[in-house]
């Protein structure tokens, strides 16, 4: 079964990568060049910080349709009315969330195994991040680059939305959608640019080529 998930460039921001720049400015820019979904990844905010920029940016991203995904924290996707959240094999699991969270809209899941395919968080979840297409040195934390061959035998394994995240970019967009990706996620491509709006159009652009 074909699983509903529209996005094709989702943006992953945190005040870090933004590089002094206000994180709401970075984020509505992103959105003018393209961007459609955006997760909010703050790794070192306490609780109350990290749901007072979630709820600062929801107020942004209202106004553009934007769907706001909390990576990590279910206190502060509950708290800030967020559409969804992203989770990983070091966090609450899918079946977890979905116990304590019956609101949530759209629960993404990290696959770094094969065997993450079969087992029923990943059937729990709305999409799918691989984790990591390529290296970054924006997450070191990760098992092993799947590459576009690992991304193409996922594709042939499953039919989940699938988010290809790390080191993605305007030159690598086209390739990674023709091997099976439905989304990029982008941190520093993006968030890192001289001009985010001008860079995401460029990745979108590229993606949108491949479709
Ligand atoms: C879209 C997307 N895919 C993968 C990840 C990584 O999540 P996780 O493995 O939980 O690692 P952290 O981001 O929590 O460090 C993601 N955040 N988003
Ligand atoms: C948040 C995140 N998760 C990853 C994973 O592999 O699971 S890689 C990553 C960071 C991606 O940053 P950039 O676009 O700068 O490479
Ligand atoms: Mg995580």
């Amino acid at each position: 079964m074909k699983h509903v998930f529209p996005y094709r460039l989702y943006l992953v921001i945190s005040e870090e990568a933004c590089k002094g720049r206000p994180l709401n400015d970075v984020a509505e820019m992103a959105i003018r060049g393209g961007v459609d979904i955006i997760q909010l990844r703050e790794k070192f905010d306490d609780t109350e910080t990290f749901l007072q920029k979630a709820i600062s940016l929801q107020n942004v991203l209202r106004k553009y349709n934007v769907p706001l995904i909390i990576n990590d924290n279910l206190e502060v996707a509950k708290r800030s009315n967020a559409y969804g959240i992203h989770v990983g094999n070091s966090d609450s699991p899918p079946t977890a969330i979905r116990e304590s969270w019956a609101a949530c809209q759209c629960l993404g899941y990290s696959i770094e195994y094969l065997k993450q395919l079969v087992n029923k968080e990943t059937l729990t979840s709305d999409y799918l991040g691989i984790s990591p297409i390529f290296d970054t040195l924006t997450k070191q934390d990760t098992v092993t680059q799947w590459g576009l061959a690992g991304l193409r035998q996922i594709r042939s394994i499953t039919e989940k939305p699938l988010v290809a995240i790390g080191n993605m970019n305007a030159q690598n967009a086209y390739d990674v959608m023709k091997a099976g990706a439905d989304c990029l996620a982008v941190v520093s491509a993006i968030c890192g640019a001289a001009n985010p709006e001008k860079a995401a159009r460029e990745i979108r652009s590229n993606i949108e080529r491949a479709i």
